[in-house]
């Protein structure tokens, strides 16, 4: 890894590239290999406090320049960042496992949202309202809500924090994150090219170290205004908990258990391709993919076969080789869930029609596996698998499979494939969910509002309505 200049060992904070108060670090791990490919400071309160007071600090120099200004700062941004496209993609194999070649998705579609949010921080409109008295006027402003903490998970190193960095910063906000400590590394990329964009000091500042420690500080600062948190469901509870006594704003990207419905008037050709997209993107762990199959009776055999055919010639290796379609899974833990999740379902009847196993490479990495005859009472459909795990489970009829879709805490996405007009807005109104595939598997994109409903989350990320959660309106009442 020492030959890649954007690797960085340090946190960054207030523009200075920093070590922990008391010297010590965390290991970072290649999932493929388990070899250690660097280590990051291990930070906390005290770390946390400064990176906090400099956010503060640096903010109204950051509200005085003009939206253009500031949109021209992250345009820059942008374009480092697609200018160093391979590299930071290589950054973010090493350390998730991805493929390169999902890797480069994800640093284009990271980059998409700070093109996307330069320009909407210039169209943030107020309003002036017909007065109520004929001695009064209105008018509504809209201003930056102040000092952000992030949080961000591991599965998309780079995307899930321009998800927040761009409209916290082209609304005027400073930014104090804290990435996963399975993936650092490309937080801290992001951190030195928004150095080299010309982003001010103290406007946008990365520590690693204990979660807890550091998420305690975010979360209790009085300086702190908001939290926009992207992680697992129970997390996002207990971090909403603690910023409660200081009432901040809080957005929350949780956990999923995405249902995926074909019905008997689907293409079922086009459903395999859309089910393989949506199950095994990132090797099952993304919050939108796929967790449980639905197949309506008179397709259900013939898309099974076709899934468990598609499934076993899956590619599985290491990100860097080439073709690998399904990388190492994050960590050991998270093979276990899978193994829990595959023992649980074949002990109460489901069959093994492809995969089953940990893959003959050892490691974190698990084949893709296809289950038939799943019932709803499964682990694997009640809990988010998080892995290249689909299980199917046949229903009889469009009423069925609304309310076993239903049938969660979670409602983020949801995919069914049918071409009857009527049930495809029946059944797109009736689904608990924030996001909605329609015939396809694939959902995401940064114009579109990314966001969940029920214990998937608060909020909205990306669109014209994710620069909101950044906002506060004011409202002006002016004596003549
Ligand atoms: N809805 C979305 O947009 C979205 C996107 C990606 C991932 N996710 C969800 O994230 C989960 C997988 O990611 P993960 O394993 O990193 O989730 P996680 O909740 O374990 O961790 C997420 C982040 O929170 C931090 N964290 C953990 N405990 C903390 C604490 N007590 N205080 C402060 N910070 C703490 C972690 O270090 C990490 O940075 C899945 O549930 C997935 O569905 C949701
Ligand atoms: O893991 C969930 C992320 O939000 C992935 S994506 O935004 O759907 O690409």
């Amino acid at each position: 890894m020492s030959d890649t200049p954007l690797l960085r060992e340090s946190c960054y904070i207030d523009g200075k590239w920093v070590k922990a108060d008391g010297g010590g670090t965390i290991a970072v791990t290649d999932p493929a290999t388990g070899a250690r490919i660097g280590a990051v400071p291990d930070m906390g309160e005290a770390e946390t406090r400064r990176a906090i007071e400099a956010a503060h600090a640096a903010m109204p120099g950051w509200v005085a320049l003009t939206a253009k200004e500031r949109a021209t700062i992250l345009r820059r941004l942008h374009d480092l960042m697609m200018t160093h496209q391979e590299e930071l993609a290589r950054l973010l194999t090493r350390e998730q496992g991805k493929s390169l070649a999902e890797a480069r998705g994800e640093i284009a579609y990271a980059a998409s949202f700070i093109e996307w949010f330069a320009e909407e921080g210039r169209r943030v409109y107020g309003d002036v309202i017909p007065s109520h008295a004929a001695d009064k006027r209105i008018v509504v402003l809209k201003q930056p809500v102040g000092v952000v903490a992030a949080i961000t998970p591991w599965n998309f190193p780079s995307a899930m924090i321009t998800r927040k960095i761009a409209p916290a910063l082209a609304a005027g906000c400073a930014v104090v994150l804290k990435p996963a400590s399975e993936t650092p590394f490309s937080a801290l990329a992001l951190a030195a090219l928004a150095e080299e964009a010309g982003l001010p000091a103290g406007l946008f500042n990365v520590i690693t170290g204990g979660s807890r420690a550091i998420g305690g500080e975010l979360t209790g600062s009085p300086l702190v205004r908001k939290l926009s948190f992207t992680g697992s469901t129970e997390v996002g509870r207990l971090l909403l908990g603690q910023c409660a006594p200081t009432i901040k704003k809080a957005s929350m990207e949780l956990g999923g258990n995405a249902p995926f419905i074909v019905f008997d008037d689907a293409d079922v050709d086009a459903a395999v391709e859309g089910a393989l997209a949506s199950k095994y993107r990132n090797s099952g762990q993304t919050c939108v993919c796929t967790n449980r199959f639905y197949v309506q009776a008179g397709v259900h055999d013939a898309f099974v076969a076709k899934l468990a055919e598609r499934s076993r010639a899956l590619k599985v290796g290491n990100g860097f080789d080439d073709g690998t379609q399904i990388g190492p899974l994050i960590n050991p833990a998270a093979v276990e869930k899978v193994e829990q999740h595959v023992a649980d379902a074949t002990a109460k009847g489901a069959v093994v029609l492809a995969g089953g196993h940990r893959h003959k490479l050892g490691g974190s990495f698990f084949e893709p596996t296809v289950l038939s005859g799943v019932t709803q009472d499964m682990l694997i459909a009640r809990e988010e698998t998080f892995g290249p795990v689909a299980g199917v489970i046949r229903f009889e009829t469009e009423a069925d499979a609304i309310a076993l879709a239903n049938d969660s805490e979670f409602g983020l996405a949801a995919y069914f494939y049918a071409r009857d007009l009527g049930r495809v807005w029946r059944v797109a109104e009736a689904l608990e969910t924030g996001i909605v595939g329609i015939n396809t598997g694939l959902i995401s994109t940064e114009v579109a509002p990314f966001g969940g409903v029920k214990q998937s989350g608060i909020g909205r990320e990306g669109s014209r309505y994710g620069i909101e959660d950044y906002l506060e309106t004011k409202y002006l009442c002016m004596g003549l």
